[in-house]
């Protein structure tokens, strides 16, 4: 499996952090990763505090990690 540029594996997830120069370009980065979300149908693990947001990506109907999660990795990497 290619795990996607600036992604960690560790066992069944892969995780990476973004950050961004205030609030407002994390919430808007944010908005726009739930969209591409509802696209794939399917969601990411995540949190929020000021401009940084973590990521994590795993396919719990599958107890691992899944072409579903690359394919969103992918697409996230796409939105920076
Ligand atoms: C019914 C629905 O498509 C599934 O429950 C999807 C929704 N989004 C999901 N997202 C993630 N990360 N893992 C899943 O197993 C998953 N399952």
């Amino acid at each position: 499996m290619n795990i996607p540029e600036g992604w960690t594996r560790s066992d069944d997830t892969i995780t990476r952090s973004f950050k961004f120069g205030n609030f407002s370009e994390a919430w808007g980065f944010m908005s726009r990763v739930a969209l591409v979300a509802e696209t794939q149908g399917h969601h990411p693990e995540w949190s929020n505090v000021w401009n940084k947001v973590d990521i994590t990506l795993t396919t719990h109907d599958a107890g691992g990690l899944t072409d579903k999660d690359i394919d969103l990795a992918r697409a996230i990497n796409e939105l920076t």
